[in-house]
């Protein structure tokens, strides 16, 4: 069995792989014994992903930590300084090209960050863009401003707000659906697969006809990078 760690700026995620099935898994209760290699990747230091190591070691589980390279089998990076990239948009990046080949795409990961890549049907990554993600824009203007106020009951809905946290929320959400929009711009094929990952990913996705959610799929890149790195 093959564990799976993802560490973002807000939250560990971890996920046991089985005959290619991932399941997320409470790392709190690990079944050590039964696991291969752990594979991880990191935006970040991080206190309990050093004490899953320690374990790990001490059961003699090999560690392989994900990174990003210029290339990966065709799939090719858009930074210059590619180590720069956040190994969480390159792996969302991976599952959208091993799970829509030849197809253009849009990977939209929301986190602490909301992350925005597109990616060519032939594998060229165009760069992308780094959001707030939506708490912390509505954080940023409640905690920066006297008048501005949140309140939790209130949905994030694409529609204008007729009070303060409607357009406090609201205004965070098309914020980050009009980044969508233009991230399509940049594509000459105006229908590309949009592919949603994180927090609000569900969300975000409801906004769009068409377009797919995937809570798994930096565990999915994750996974790939694993086997394409392998060999
Ligand atoms: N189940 C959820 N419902 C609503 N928001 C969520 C949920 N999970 C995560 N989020 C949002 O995403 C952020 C952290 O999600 P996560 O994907 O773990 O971030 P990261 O990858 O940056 O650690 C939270 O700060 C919150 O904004
Ligand atoms: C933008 C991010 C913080 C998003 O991470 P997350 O929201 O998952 O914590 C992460 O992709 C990152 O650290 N990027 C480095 C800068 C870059 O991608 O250009
Ligand atoms: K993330």
């Amino acid at each position: 069995m093959r564990l799976l760690i993802d560490v973002g700026n807000t939250a560990l995620k971890a996920a046991l792989c089985l005959q290619g099935e991932i399941k997320p898994c409470d790392v709190s209760a690990l079944p050590w014994r039964q696991i291969n290699e752990l594979v991880y990747a990191s935006v970040g230091k991080n206190e309990q992903l050093n004490g899953l190591l320690a374990q790990a070691s001490a059961f003699q589980v090999p560690c392989f930590e994900a990174k990003v390279t210029k290339q990966l089998s065709n799939l090719s990076c858009a930074y210059q300084q590619f180590s720069n990239l956040g190994i969480d948009r390159w792996l969302g990046l991976i599952a959208a090209f091993q799970l829509w080949p030849q197809q253009d795409c849009i990977v939209i990961d929301t986190g602490t960050a909301t992350t925005i890549d597109v990616l060519t049907a032939q594998g060229q990554h165009l760069g992308g863009w780094i959001l707030p993600g939506l708490d912390l824009m509505t954080r940023s203007l409640t905690q920066n401003t006297q008048r501005v106020f949140d309140d939790a009951n209130t949905p994030f809905a694409n529609e204008l707000g007729v009070n303060t946290p409607n357009g406090l929320k609201n205004g965070a959400l098309v914020a980050t659906l009009g980044a969508v929009e233009q991230a399509k711009l940049h594509l000459t094929n105006k229908k590309p697969q949009l592919i949603f990952a994180g927090g609000y990913g569900a969300l975000l996705k409801a906004q769009f006809l068409d377009a797919i959610y995937d809570p798994q799929l930096v565990m999915k890149g994750l996974n790939y990078w694993y086997e394409l790195s392998k060999n």
